[in-house]
Parts: structure tokens; C-alpha cells; sequence
């Protein structure tokens, strides 16, 4: 169940808290409550009268009393005064709030525009005498403390009420998944519409200089992104690389490491990956080596770049002998998975997606594979012109916190893939090869797809799963729209392939199969017949 109220937003006398407040609470049809107005109701008196009267302590008293019981009580947008959040009691009601999932906004505006906006309006006692300065001078008290109260940052500079209002309601309903483990520095993938407005907090002030690494045909989302990095004060590096496979290569790696050096880039500047998992894989690497790592966020285009490669930190490029032969693990600072950009997304690329999105059901949450079962036709007919604003974004947005959350399962104990992480590559020991083989014109889901039946095949072979559960796989997948069969090449080759997967030790084989729905082990040195009867069964 959804936290309420189902906003909190908090910021600087003249942010425009009641007026925005207002029209998040108008445009979602929820009710708004004003603390300010509350307290008013609760003493009888106007604010100044009141702090004339008693005094600012007595005051804090009472608002803090009328906060708990509106965060306790009330279910729509509550905006707060500006001083409220400085007192510890209401702190600690803000964190308890967040904890139980709600959403404390920072409305941050421009300093000017709000100082002129407040001194316009009079009858505010902690701005008595020089206006201005007492102003700045709770700002600089201020500012810090709602960076640490709130979890949700909205900067309004240039919007107007309904568009600020606006950029509230898509950074509240977010999905947030945490990325956290015992070896890796947390991060967060945000996930919905507008998830690119957090890049300019989640990059920090620190890198002066940002790589913006790209393909052409995601040209519009990486415009969107110069223009936020530019807002932002950043200096912008605009790299484009081919597109698709043929940009994770060590060429294009070096073409880049060659601009970064002619262009100045040092340890604290930046890299920022837009476009699907093959430029996100690339950006990430070179992140991860250029002077032995730098700072790097993803903004992912791709469904499946959303749900698996922008998220755990696998950097890397192939070599003529193989997929994601170099590489490294390289967590970035975050990723904003903005579902904006899947408008512009083919059909087939989307359903691809569906491939690492139905592998983590049957690796982990079997929910997720009764959602694919309940929405298979609408997601088999995927249309981005038609996509945001559909009740299909719902859907789609649920598998993305899902697949990510099984992806954030592994990663978080098992960064560098000792073991449990293997079970990630359920469906890529074949997967990979089929993709090698068709020299990169299948794409990487739909060789995902064949692969998980490959293995379910096999697991069938070894008996560990019913033959029920190998057609479950082809009747799910093929009803996405996803391939279930191969005929590209031979059993010889093949197998050369699947001896240098990264799972293989010395000359044996490992795989990832289930031994029921929802729950995988490692398969080790099977026979080579079994291996191949299973080949033999993916065959059309
Ligand atoms: N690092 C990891 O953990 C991990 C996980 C899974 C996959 N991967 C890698 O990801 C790659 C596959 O990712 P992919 O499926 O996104 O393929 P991709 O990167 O090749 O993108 C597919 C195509 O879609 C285009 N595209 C992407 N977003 C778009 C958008 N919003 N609008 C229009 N066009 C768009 C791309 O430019 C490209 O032409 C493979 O290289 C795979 O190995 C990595
Ligand atoms: O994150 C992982 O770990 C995975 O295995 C996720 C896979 O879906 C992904 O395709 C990954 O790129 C495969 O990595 P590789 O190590 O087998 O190249």
C-alpha cells in the first residue's frame, strides 16, 4: 500500500510550495493541506500575531504537533512552512514517513526568483528587517537540511506552477530501486517518466567535464540530456558511436580515450551512457579504465538496457572471439531508466527486452512471468507512439522494478560473479554463441530466448525439471513474440563457443538451469551427448 499522504513538499519561503502544492494536489484530484493554514485554524490567529504573542518556540511547538498528525492522518499534498523541517521532532517524523515509502519533496526554485517572491508577499515574520539578507541567511541554514530530509529533489528554475507541478507528480511517482551490497558504493535506479531531470543531483558538483556517449538514433533523448548537463553548468564532450554491437569494440574505446586525453578530462569529470545496453556496455568501460576509473551514470533507451545492462555494473566490449570478452565490474553512480524515451522505441527492439525480462521470472520472481502471461498480447504489440499515458506503461514500469530488483538481488552480494550472480546468465551459454554466430544480427534477447529453452531442454534431459516446464518456456516466450528455435549453425561450432563463456573452468562446461519454476542451480560438465541432444531439441 502507497505511504500517505502521498506528498510531502518542503522548501524556501517563496518556492511556490502552496501554489505548486496546489496544482500537483489539482491535477492528481487529491486533496491539499497548507501547514500553515492548518496552524492558523488550530490557534486561532494569524502566524505573525501568534509569533508576536508567544513567540518562535511556542510556535514550532504547535506546528510540529499539527506535522505528526497530518503525516499521521491525511491523504493528499501537504506542504510545509519553511522553517518546519529545521526542527528535529518533524525530522524524525520525515524519516519515519520516508520509511514507510513516502515521498518528501524539495522544491527547490531559483534563490532570486523566491526571495523576490516572498519579500512580495509580506506578513512573514522570520524575514522582519532586511528582507534580503535574513533570506540568504536562512537559506544557507536551510538549504542543507532539506537536501537531508527530503528524497525527492525538484529544481523549478524557469517553470511555470502547472509545469513545476508537473515535474513534482513524474519524480513522486518514480519507482526507486536501491543498489546497495557490501562491495559496492549504493546507488539508485530511478525508474518512469522524467528519470533524466535527477541526472544533474545524481552526477554531483564535483566533474566539471562530461562525456556524453551516445548512438545516433537515440539522438533526441541524448539532446534532452546535453541540455540538462548544459543547465547543469557542465562542459559537454558530445561522443557518438556506432550503433548496436559495433560500438563495444576496442577501436571505438580508443577513439574515445584519445578525445578524453586531448580534451582534459582528469578523475573527477565524468561519463554519462545514453541509448540501449550495447552503448550503455561501452560507456561503462570506458568509465571503468579511463585513469582507472571515473565517475559514470546511465541513462538507459533500450527496454532491455532499463531492466538489465545500465544496472550491475558489467562493463564491456567484445573481440572477434567472443561476446564481452573484456571487460570489467564497474558500478555507476546511478541510472535513470526514463520511460519518456521508450516513445521512440521499434517494436522489435522492445520485445527483445521482454527476453531478460522473462529470465529473471524464471530465475527468481514468478510473478513477473504471470504478469508476461496476463499482458502478453498488449506487449507483444508494443507502440511507442502510443505507449506513455497507456494503462500498458503501468505494466511495462512493474516489470522494470521487478527485473531490476532480481538484478539488484544478485549484483548486491556477488558483484564480481563468484556464483550466485552466474545465475543472471540463465539462457546465455547458448545465447552468446547464437549471437556470435549470426555475426551480431540476432539480437541479444532474442539469442537470450532460445538459450533459456536450450537450458530448460537440458535440464529436462539431466531430470531435473518436467517436460511441462520446457513447453511452458516456449508457449510464454513465443507468445511474447520471442524466438524459441535455432538453425543457424552447427553443433561443432557451438560448442567451441560455449567453452569460452565466461562460466567454463579449464575445459568444462557450466550452466544455469532450474530445477523448478522460479529456482535455478548450476549444471557442471554435463556429457557432450546430452549437450547435444539438447542443441539437437532447439533445432526447427
Ligand atoms: N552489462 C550487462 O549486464 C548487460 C546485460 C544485458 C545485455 N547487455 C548487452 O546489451 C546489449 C543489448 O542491448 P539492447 O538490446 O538495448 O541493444 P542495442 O544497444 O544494440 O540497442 C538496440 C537498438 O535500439 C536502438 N535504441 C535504443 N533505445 C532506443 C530508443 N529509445 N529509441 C529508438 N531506438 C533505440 C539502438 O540505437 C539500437 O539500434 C548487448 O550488447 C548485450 O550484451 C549487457
Ligand atoms: O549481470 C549479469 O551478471 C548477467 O549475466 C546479465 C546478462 O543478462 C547480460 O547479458 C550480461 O551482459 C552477460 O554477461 P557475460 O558475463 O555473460 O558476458
Amino acid at each position: 500500500m502507497a505511504a500517505h499522504p502521498y506528498a510531502v513538499i518542503l522548501g524556501m519561503m517563496g518556492a511556490g510550495k502552496t501554489r505548486v502544492g496546489k496544482e500537483v494536489a489539482h491535477m492528481l484530484h487529491l486533496p491539499f493541506a497548507d501547514a500553515d493554514a492548518e496552524i492558523e485554524r488550530e490557534v486561532g490567529m494569524k502566524i505573525p500575531a501568534y509569533f508576536e504573542k508567544y513567540g518562535e518556540p511556542a510556535f514550532r511547538d504547535v506546528e510540529a504537533d499539527v506535522i505528526a498528525d497530518f503525516l499521521e492522518d491525511f491523504d493528499g499534498i501537504f506542504s510545509l512552512g519553511g522553517g518546519a523541517p529545521m526542527t528535529p521532532s518533524t525530522q524524525r517524523e520525515l524519516a519515519t514517513y520516508i520509511e514507510r515509502g513516502g515521498k518528501v519533496v524539495y522544491l527547490d526554485a531559483d534563490p532570486q526568483e523566491a526571495m523576490e517572491r516572498a519579500n512580495r508577499g509580506g506578513g512573514r515574520p522570520m524575514l522582519n528587517g532586511d528582507a534580503n539578507a535574513r533570506w540568504k541567511k536562512l537559506y544557507k541554514q536551510r538549504d542543507p537540511v532539506f537536501h537531508d530530509v527530503s528524497n525527492v529533489h525538484v529544481h523549478t528554475r524557469g517553470l511555470t506552477p502547472q509545469g513545476a507541478a508537473k515535474k513534482v507528480i513524474d519524480m513522486v511517482s518514480q519507482r526507486i530501486v536501491h543498489v546497495n551490497g557490501a562491495t559496492i558504493e549504493p546507488y539508485d535506479v530511478a525508474i518512469g517518466e522524467g528519470a533524466m531531470n535527477r541526472l544533474v543531483d545524481v552526477l554531483g558538483t564535483k566533474p566539471r567535464k562530461i562525456a556524453l556517449i551516445h548512438t545516433q538514433p537515440v539522438q533526441r533523448h541524448s539532446d534532452r540530456v546535453r541540455a540538462l548537463l548544459r543547465q547543469g553548468g557542465y562542459e559537454v564532450s558530445d561522443i557518438v558511436i556506432p550503433d548496436a554491437e559495433p560500438g563495444k569494440t576496442i577501436t571505438v574505446a580508443n577513439g574515445i580515450w584519445e578525445r578524453l586525453g586531448n580534451e582534459g578530462f582528469t578523475r573527477s569529470d565524468a561519463v554519462v551512457g545514453v541509448g540501449g545496453g550495447a552503448a550503455t556496455d561501452l560507456a561503462g568501460f570506458v568509465a571503468a579504465t579511463w585513469m582507472r576509473g571515473i565517475r559514470y551514470v546511465n541513462c538507459p533507451t533500450s527496454l532491455l538496457a532499463m531492466v538489465d545492462a545500465s544496472t550491475g555494473g558489467k562493463t564491456g566490449i567484445n573481440t572477434p572471439q567472443g561476446k564481452n570478452l573484456v571487460g570489467s565490474f564497474y558500478t555507476p553512480a546511478g541510472v535513470l531508466a526514463d520511460m519518456t524515451t521508450l516513445a521512440s522505441l521499434p517494436n522489435d527492439i522492445f520485445i527483445e527486452g521482454l527476453g531478460e525480462v522473462a529470465k529473471s521470472g524464471f530465475i527468481r520472481d514468478t510473478e513477473i512471468l504471470h504478469i508476461l502471461e496476463e499482458h502478453a498480447s498488449e506487449l507483444k504489440n508494443f507502440n511507442g507512439q502510443t505507449f506513455l499515458g497507456s494503462p500498458l506503461e503501468e505494466v511495462v514500469a512493474e516489470l522494470i522494478e521487478r527485473t531490476v530488483k532480481v538484478k539488484a538481488y544478485h549484483v548486491s552480494s556477488d558483484l564480481k560473479e563468484k556464483g550466485l550472480r552466474e545465475f543472471l546468465n540463465y539462457g546465455h551459454t547458448l545465447g552468446h554463441a547464437i549471437e556470435k554466430l549470426e555475426h551480431f544480427r540476432w539480437r541479444h534477447g532474442n539469442a537470450v530466448a532460445v538459450g533459456m529453452v536450450y537450458a530448460a531442454e537440458l535440464a529436462n534431459i539431466m531430470g531435473l525439471i518436467d517436460r511441462d516446464v520446457v513447453d511452458y518456456h516456449r508457449s510464454l516466450l513465443s507468445s511474447l513474440g520471442l524466438p524459441t528455435s535455432w538453425n543457424g549453425g552447427s553443433f561443432e561450432d557451438v560448442l567451441a563457443l560455449m567453452h569460452r563463456d565466461k562460466k567454463a573452468r579449464g575445459n568444462e562446461l557450466r550452466f544455469v538451469v532450474l530445477d523448478s519454476i522460479g529456482h535455478v542451480v548450476h549444471l557442471d560438465n554435463p556429457s557432450v551427448e546430452d549437450v547435444e541432444e539438447a542443441f539437437r531439441r532447439i533445432q526447427q
